[in-house]
């Protein structure tokens, strides 16, 4: 055990790692989890978070698969490695003070909407109700972007891209990776799985009209 592990509140962890592994659950069930796929996380307190094992399968977790970083993404009380997006995680607890919870997802839609929307860059969603499933719209008549980052192995290349997205004063509340999947966050796991839901729609609402008018993205 390192120093900083004697910090943690266990019963905060115990209940976060039972999130996670709830929402492992659920989302694994509808095959958005392929493969060892996605990770998972939640804020434990201001400068630690819950976080998946890498490669651990994400529709099938214990508590014993879910591990504490601190938000530099370093292993504390373990020498288990931690999802290999972990900065992705950590960078969101870093920028977004409220945010306790982020999903990461690979499900069919999320990736192909993704290779479809890479080379616009981002997907506009304008007009659907479900917007207002995500926090702060409360109007279908509204717009809401969701930017499609080029994917890549070299975790920090995307964290500028999220970072540089941000620092343009630009509305974050998740976005794509081209060929790879989602990420969303939100204040507790509910609001997440909110986001996710609301995303997943939404994106299969726009390939089937794209389908239905035999368009290009
Ligand atoms: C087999 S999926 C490739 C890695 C990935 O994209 C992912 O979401 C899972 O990585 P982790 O290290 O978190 O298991
Ligand atoms: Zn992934």
């Amino acid at each position: 055990m390192k120093d900083d592990a004697y910090a943690i509140d266990r019963d905060r962890l115990q209940e976060c790692a039972r999130q996670i592994a709830d929402a492992g659950r659920e989302l694994g069930a509808r095959g958005w989890t392929p493969a060892t796929s996605s990770n998972f996380s939640m804020r434990l307190d201001a400068d630690h978070a819950a976080v998946t094992i890498s490669g651990r399968d994400k529709g099938r977790l214990g508590i014993d698969d879910i591990m504490v970083v601190d938000l530099a993404g370093r292993p504390i009380g373990t020498d288990a490695r931690p999802s290999a997006e972990t900065a992705l995680h950590t960078q969101v607890y870093r920028r977004f003070a409220q945010a306790g919870a982020v999903l990461h997802t690979h499900s069919r839609t999320q990736t192909v909407a993704s290779r479809l929307y890479a080379g616009a860059g981002a997907i506009r969603f304008e007009g659907w109700e479900l917007q207002k499933a995500i926090s702060g719209y409360t109007t279908h008549e509204s717009v809401l972007d969701l930017p499609v980052f080029p994917n890549t192995q070299d975790m920090a290349e995307l964290v500028d891209r999220v970072d540089a997205w941000l620092d343009a004063g630009r509305p974050l509340h998740g976005y794509l990776i081209d060929g790879h999947g989602i990420y969303t966050w939100g204040r507790d796991m509910g609001e997440t799985k909110r986001h996710l839901e609301a995303f997943e729609f939404l994106l299969a609402c726009e390939l089937d009209l794209l389908q239905l008018r035999g368009k290009q993205a």
